[in-house]
């Protein structure tokens, strides 16, 4: 009975205990899970964290550099990156996560830049993952073409931007423009975004050379243009795609969700009026008028003919204006902006484009056209803007700082070695970096951080930069073909400005880079303009 009861009792003790046993065992389970969760966490960080001394950040498992990538992306990404590339000796290899298409080389060394863009040109075209992101609104034109296509518009816009037609009308446009829109603007309101307004101004400038036509943004009272809005939104939610995964924004296409959702109704808008202008263009062609006699770059393109003898197709021509328009469009006018802006923090500059504009001015010698006649209001001829070479030192250097596309890529079509010895995989994507180009010391020396238009001067003439080492405006076969007319546009807007108004920022308005296809201020530039009295302007003749 006894042992029957010892028997029940162990039997009962065991029954009463066992819970308790397996619950203790699966609490030690649990802590050696844990355990070995911590160690297996503690492993990686230690592991992913060493990776930063050989790769300049993290590596993470299945992420690899993205935590460190959307943290650089919260602040400044173009700082971000210099930072890396210098610590890196200008070229880096960034691992996205495994299901993206985020992978790259990253290089500001200017013999691997010239090397992708020159040395072996054949081999690192714009690529198929470029080409698609941007085919939705770019089509097959200049800016999203590789090979045959690219190099038959390239031919055809090299000719007609060097023909003296052409030229004509950029001039001729552009002066009115600023004289007839910019300067009433300007005029009529002290406090302004002047980031806006100068986007205004070359939005307008590149509808003219390339489709013919005014839309009409830089009006009093800012008007919203529907096909310049639906331009802006097409571009931005475009260049969402660029930090997607590829398969991401394609679901959402088909879907018609969000941004692609966005992007489907801008390119109508862009569409409609691109196709607007181009039957217009047609009918006044066919009745040969007197604007038949037009340079712009649809007209000229409608008057040829492609390989087999054709006439271009309407979608096309399109194409074709809206790259120009693209390229054209903000390029110059955020330059503009980062130039006043860095004109601001250095009076002594402004001091000095004053003085040589002034000398200049004071060279006319026709029938006593001189300051008094002219009564300040001068407007600039073509060979004096031509004269203005610290001005033009002036701009190099705010666009060596803050060059418009601050980061280009390419994407390379087999296995090659850069110069300075980095492996690439056929099919690699490779970025190079503009903006971080300008921070490196071994390019610019120990003040490359300092806004310094005398750097670009010899004999106080301007003198101009190899394009690898500079490489604002591209470089090789694919050199930006509207440089020329780009500082043109820039030197009259900037020299017509500067000697009406002082350009004053005080407030504490905070200017930052906006991470985008080009190098816009995020929160634009606020200013005030400050009118020069004619006893100020004086003072710079003495
Ligand atoms: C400050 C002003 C400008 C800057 C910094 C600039 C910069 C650039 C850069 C970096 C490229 C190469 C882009 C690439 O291939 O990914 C480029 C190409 C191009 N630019 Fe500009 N650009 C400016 C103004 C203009 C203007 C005003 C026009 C025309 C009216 C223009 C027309 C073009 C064209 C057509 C290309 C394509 C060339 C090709 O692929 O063969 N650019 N530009």
């Amino acid at each position: 009975m006894n042992y029957n009861s010892s028997a029940y009792n162990l039997t009962a003790a065991a029954s009463h205990h066992e819970p308790l046993v397996s619950r203790r065992l699966l609490f030690l389970r649990d802590v050696q899970i844990l355990e070995l969760f911590i160690a297996l966490f503690v492993f990686v960080t230690i592991h992913s964290l060493r990776q930063k001394k050989h790769q300049g950040m993290p590596v993470w498992p299945f992420l690899g550099m993205l935590p460190s990538l959307i943290l650089a992306v919260r602040s400044n990404i173009y700082e971000w990156l210099s930072d890396i590339l210098i610590s890196r000796n200008g070229t880096f290899r960034f691992r996205g996560p495994w299901f993206s298409t985020l992978n790259c080389v990253v290089t500001c060394d200017p013999r691997n830049v010239e090397h992708i863009l020159k040395t072996r040109f054949s081999i690192y075209p714009k690529g198929s993952y470029f080409r698609e992101t941007m085919r939705d609104l770019l089509g097959d034109g200049i800016f999203n073409a590789d090979e045959e296509t690219w190099q038959r518009q390239r031919k055809t816009a090299s000719v007609e931007f060097h023909s003296a037609n052409f030229r004509q009308l950029t001039s001729q446009s552009l002066h009115e423009l600023v004289h007839n829109r910019l300067l009433p603007v300007l005029e009529t309101s002290e406090k302004i975004d002047l980031q806006d307004i100068l986007l205004r101004l070359t939005f307008d400038n590149v509808c003219m050379i390339a489709f013919g036509v005014d839309p009409g943004c830089l009006s009093p009272n800012l008007p919203e243009i529907p096909f310049a809005k639906a331009f802006e939104d097409a571009t931005e939610a475009t260049a969402v795609r660029f930090v997607m995964p590829g398969f991401v924004w394609k679901l959402m296409r088909s879907l018609n969700l969000g941004t692609e959702k966005n992007l489907k109704e801008s390119i109508k808008g862009v569409d409609y009026f691109a196709d607007e202008v181009i039957k217009t263009r047609k009918k006044e062609l066919s009745l040969e008028t007197e604007t038949a006699k037009r340079s712009d770059l649809l007209t000229i393109f409608m008057g040829l003919r492609d390989d087999n003898g054709e006439k271009f197709s309407v979608k096309f021509l399109r194409d074709i204006c809206v790259n120009f328009i693209l390229a054209g469009r903000d390029t110059s006018s955020v330059a503009l902006s980062w130039f006043f802006w860095l004109i601001e923090k250095n009076p002594e500059v402004e001091e000095n484009i004053m003085v040589v504009i002034c000398k200049i001015l004071e060279q006319r010698d026709d029938n006593g056209d001189t300051k008094k006649n002219i009564e300040y209001e001068p407007v600039f001829r073509p060979e004096e803007i031509k004269k203005m070479d610290y001005l033009q030192a002036a701009l190099s250097e705010a666009l060596r700082l803050y060059p418009s596309v601050p980061v280009d890529h390419k994407e390379v079509l087999e296995d090659d070695v850069f110069p300075d010895g980095t492996k690439l995989k056929k099919g690699e994507k490779v970025i190079y970096a503009l903006y971080a180009m300008a921070r490196m010391e071994l390019i610019w020396g120990k003040d490359c951080c300092e806004f310094k238009p005398e750097r670009w001067l010899g004999d106080g003439r301007y003198t101009s930069e190899s394009a690898y080492k500079f490489t604002a405006f591209n470089g090789g076969p694919r050199l930006c073909l509207g440089k020329d007319f780009a500082y043109y546009q820039m030197k009259y807007v900037a020299a017509t400005i500067i000697y009406r108004y002082r350009v004053s920022m005080k407030g504490g308005h905070k200017v930052e880079p906006k991470m985008a296809l080009t190098m816009y201020m995020k929160h634009g530039l606020k200013v005030t303009m400050v009118k020069r009295s004619a006893f100020e302007i004086d003072h710079y003749y003495r």
